[in-house]
């Protein structure tokens, strides 16, 4: 570490019993940065270190935040603990951790509300579009972010359309527990430190995630804080790359990798701002088919199963009598 103060220390990092690897940081301009996001080579996570994408927030701060946000009401997460688990309530299945057995009603484990910005309090976790509900000042900045850069990223490596921007401020503590996105993420963090940790689309199997048609598609269903290795014997197999990213950071989370993020303890509320852009189009198929591709066929199958099964407890035992015996 450079002789520069040091902005957080070890101790405030979460304790997990995973094995862990650097991600690895290179400047903006540093022709590393596209050869490590290039999706027919490698498409792995990468830290770009001073851009400017998003140089016009550097003095955001939650002063600033609720003296330009304007009095809109702003959609909060509300969690019993420090964990802000994603929850689809369109999904029909309301039934705990895939056990279909046990008709476990479905407990939702963070509430969605609409408050003004004032009442953000503790154990909240802000997530809002950026987009006109806020004042004309952030309106500002957010149109004076380096948008070259990001629409350099997409169109060099054959993204899709930009579908959104989230302003994330998180109290410290916040955790949002791994699962994966069906987007590209440039993840550009503005105020205070995250901890992330990602696992490649290749270690689906050490991860369970839910069914998809479970509220909690896309998320592990292991509590990395007290891995259950009975359910989930896999997870110890599990091997993440990890980053601690500050204000100028942005962060590759290419699409369909895991990501468990932490604002980290004792270090105060994180502001942070992603894009999230969907996939390019296939140009070709081309084989051996990738590892999120391979995702997506399982995704697939999970829904069209669902559609004619109807009854999402019929999924499993469907699939074990096609392929324990058979195909095992
Ligand atoms: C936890 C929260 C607020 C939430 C609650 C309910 C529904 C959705 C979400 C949601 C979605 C994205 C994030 C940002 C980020 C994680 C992070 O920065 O904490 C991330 O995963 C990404 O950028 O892909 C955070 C959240
Ligand atoms: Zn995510």
């Amino acid at each position: 570490m450079s002789n520069e103060k040091k902005q957080w220390d070890p101790s405030q990092l979460r304790k997990y019993d995973i094995s862990l690897e650097q991600i690895p940081r290179y400047d903006y301009c540093d022709p590393r940065v596209d050869e490590i996001m290039d999706e027919n080579v490698r498409q792995k996570p990468v830290i770009i270190q001073n851009s400017n994408v998003v140089a016009s927030a550097k003095k955001w701060n939650l002063d600033y935040l609720e003296k330009y946000m304007g009095n809109g009401d702003y959609t909060v997460f509300l969690s019993r603990n420090h964990k802000f688990k994603y929850y689809d309530d369109k999904k029909v299945a309301k039934i705990n951790n895939g056990d279909m057995g046990k008709n476990v009603e479905f407990t939702q484990p963070t509430k969605k509300v609409d408050m003004k910005l004032p009442e953000f309090l503790k154990r909240l976790y802000l997530q809002q579009g950026l987009n006109n509900t806020v004042g004309p000042e952030i309106v500002r900045d957010f149109l004076n972010f380096d948008w070259d850069f990001c629409n350099g990223k997409q169109t060099k490596h054959n993204w899709g359309p930009l579908t959104y921007n989230l302003l994330l401020i998180a109290m410290e503590g916040n955790v949002t527990p791994c699962h994966y996105d069906e987007q590209q993420n440039l993840f550009a963090q503005i105020y205070g430190y995250k901890r992330c940790i990602l696992f490649p689309p290749s270690q689906f199997e050490c991860l369970y995630p839910y069914p998809v048609y479970h509220p909690h598609d896309r998320q592990s269903m292991v509590d990395f804080d007290r891995p259950d290795y009975s359910k989930f014997p896999k997870f110890k197999e599990a091997k993440g790359y990890e980053a601690v990213i500050g204000p100028g950071d942005v962060l590759y989370i290419p699409i369909y990798w895991w990501h468990h993020i932490e604002s980290l303890m004792r270090g105060g509320h994180t502001i942070t701002v992603n894009f999230w852009y969907k996939d390019g189009p296939n140009s070709s198929i081309s084989y051996p088919l990738k590892d999120y591709q391979k995702v997506a066929i399982m995704r697939n199958i999970e829904k069209m199963l669902q559609d004619v099964l109807k009854d999402p407890r019929e999924v499993g035992p469907l699939l074990r009598t096609m392929v324990l015996g058979r195909f095992t």
